[in-house]
């Protein structure tokens, strides 16, 4: 059976799906998660857009040996010098360089003739190999191309000295035969292409970015670029976890092997779903809540005398927790540590300790305690370990018989207690108030939801919001069973966020952005 190498650009393409923005830390946390998986190639960002992403990529490469760490340049000197700078120290680095290749964004964009793409894209490759020999090229727009001159300019980049030609689907515009079709032709008409991997890199506009990856595969790609939860640049990219399984459910139809680790597919689509703020839609194909719930009396009768009947998979396969432990205010730490091993956690011993008086502080108040409430849990007691704000306490009252007022009292960065207190047209707006006193950062807040957890009146209420701070837009989530405590925590999120990113100048250059949580 032949290889297809699983190249994640989840830290890349993935960050920028508008909103999805990581810091290093979630940016390295994710990696490690990724290399466990078992990916082949981390696209771990492209290190000119910001000095956030040069680092980022550089920490990466730095500490994450066990794959091959890329960074994306443009066709230009400047843009491959820094990628390199910035993959020193990788085990094994790569660079990818792309340049648009059909007219519409020649014309339109670069404003330059076939002749001088073809030049540069030659030229800078030839850059590249001055540098390693592990060079990635993307035609970008291959799709949209015209196949004979996509034809020249990869057997040109090959001679130049690329190792893999990627061939993207940009803006998710092909249909699977049509696209089968562009792999076959390059493969008979490119007279070097041996010398090559192909790839393929597709975006899911009209929804047919994983039907198009695997169909490339049944003609001779032998590398898949994806995405965790198929985040990515507006519809997003392929997502790994589909490919992945795609595989391995048929492989009567993909003559192809992997190196993941299925079962590490759950707890890393959960981490990235954590740490990007991007939930996961419960009917989303392997990773969504209801993948593997069967609701209907007829499917659970199947499901009771054989799974097979409505199951293609085996959700352990990857990596659902099928626990029979009911947690609740009872449950010790050994229970409480084998469920967190379960949903794919490996804390450290400060970090369980903190996790487990949040666990039973919540079992006091809510007679169970589900999977879903053990990841929000985790998830907000990682949060609160890089405030410099700390939010102590909060008291509020409101109603229609008076004003909303809330104090709140904060822990600044030097541990200073800080106390005061606000009216508001509501709750939220008078804990926002109070807590604006304190903090002295402008803001304007853009985006507001609550949303439950679990059912039940004692569920834990998750607050996400955006504010905006001189046209940079930061995200903020926050998590407990009073969902005014929950909106003073996803405040306190954004701002923390909003100050360590004025902090560490971890901004993206000049352009808006967004910083989630
Ligand atoms: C399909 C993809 O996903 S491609 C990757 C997209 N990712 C990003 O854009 C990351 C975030 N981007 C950024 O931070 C910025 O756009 C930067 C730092 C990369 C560049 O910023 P700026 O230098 O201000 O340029 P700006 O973004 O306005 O315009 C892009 C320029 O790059 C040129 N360009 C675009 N793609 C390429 C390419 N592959 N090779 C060479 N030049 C290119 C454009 O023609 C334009 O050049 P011009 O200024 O001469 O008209
Ligand atoms: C850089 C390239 C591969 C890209 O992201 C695209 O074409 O979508």
């Amino acid at each position: 059976m032949n290889k297809l190498i699983i190249f994640d650009t989840t830290l890349r393409d993935g960050e920028q799906a508008a909103g999805a923005s990581l810091n290093i830390q979630e940016k390295l946390e994710i990696a490690r998660a990724l290399e466990a998986l078992g990916v082949d190639v981390i696209e771990a960002g492209f290190p000119i857009s910001s000095p956030g992403d040069f680092e980022a990529v550089k920490k990466i490469a730095s500490e994450v040996k066990g794959c091959s760490i890329c960074g994306l340049a443009r066709a230009n000197p400047k843009d491959i010098d820094r990628a390199w700078e910035a993959l020193q120290g990788a085990a094994d680095p790569r660079i990818h360089v792309f340049i648009s290749a059909s007219d519409v964004h020649m014309v339109h964009q670069l404003k330059k003739s076939r002749a001088e793409v073809l030049q540069l894209a030659r030229d800078m490759v030839a850059h590249a190999r001055t540098y390693l020999s592990n060079i990635e090229f993307s035609p970008m727009d291959a799709s949209r191309s015209d196949p004979q001159f996509l034809y020249e300019l990869l057997q040109a980049v090959i001679e130049a000295g690329a190792t893999t030609l990627n061939i993207p689907d940009t803006v998710g515009y092909a249909m699977p035969g049509e696209f089968g079709g562009l792999i076959e032709g390059i493969f008979k008409n490119v007279p070097n292409i041996d010398k090559a991997v192909i790839s393929v890199h597709c975006h899911d506009d009209l929804g047919l970015s994983v039907a198009n990856s695997l169909e490339a595969v049944r003609r001779g790609a032998r590398q898949v670029e994806c995405t965790m939860n198929g985040i990515g640049e507006r519809a997003g990219n392929a997502a790994l976890e589909e490919v992945i399984m795609a595989i391995r459910t048929r492989p009567d139809y993909y003559d192809v092997t992997t190196s993941i680790n299925s079962e590490l597919i759950y707890p890393t689509s959960r981490l990235v779903s954590q740490r990007t703020g991007f939930s996961v839609q419960p009917n989303k194909a392997v990773v969504g809540g209801n993948a593997f719930r069967h609701q209907s009396g007829i499917h659970q009768d199947g499901v009771i005398k054989m799974p097979k009947t409505y199951e293609i998979m085996d959700p352990r396969t990857v990596g659902v927790p099928a626990s029979s432990l009911v947690l609740g205010k009872s449950s010790g730490r050994h229970a409480f540590k084998e469920r967190l091993a379960e949903l794919g956690y490996n804390l450290s011993e400060a970090d369980f300790d903190r996790a487990f008086n949040a666990f039973k502080e919540l079992a006091d108040k809510k007679k169970e305690v589900a999977d879903r409430d053990i990841e929000s849990l985790v998830a907000e007691e990682q949060r609160t370990l890089v405030e410099a704000f700390h939010l102590d306490r909060l008291q509020v009252t409101c109603g229609d018989c008076g004003l909303p007022t809330a104090a709140v009292r904060l822990i600044d960065p030097n541990g200073k207690v800080l106390e005061d207190a606000a009216l508001g047209t509501g709750p939220v707006d008078a804990v926002y108030k109070a807590i604006n006193r304190l903090v002295g950062v402008p803001n304007r807040l853009t985006e507001f939801s609550v949303t439950s957890i679990t059912a039940g009146i004692d569920a834990i209420g998750e607050v996400f919001i955006r504010i905006d701070s001189e046209g940079v837009s930061y995200s903020g989530r926050g998590a407990d069973t009073d969902i005014v405590v929950s909106s003073a925590k996803a405040y306190m999120n954004a701002l923390n966020r909003l100050l360590a990113v004025r902090k560490n100048g971890n901004g993206k250059s000049a352009m808006p952005q967004d910083h989630h949580a």
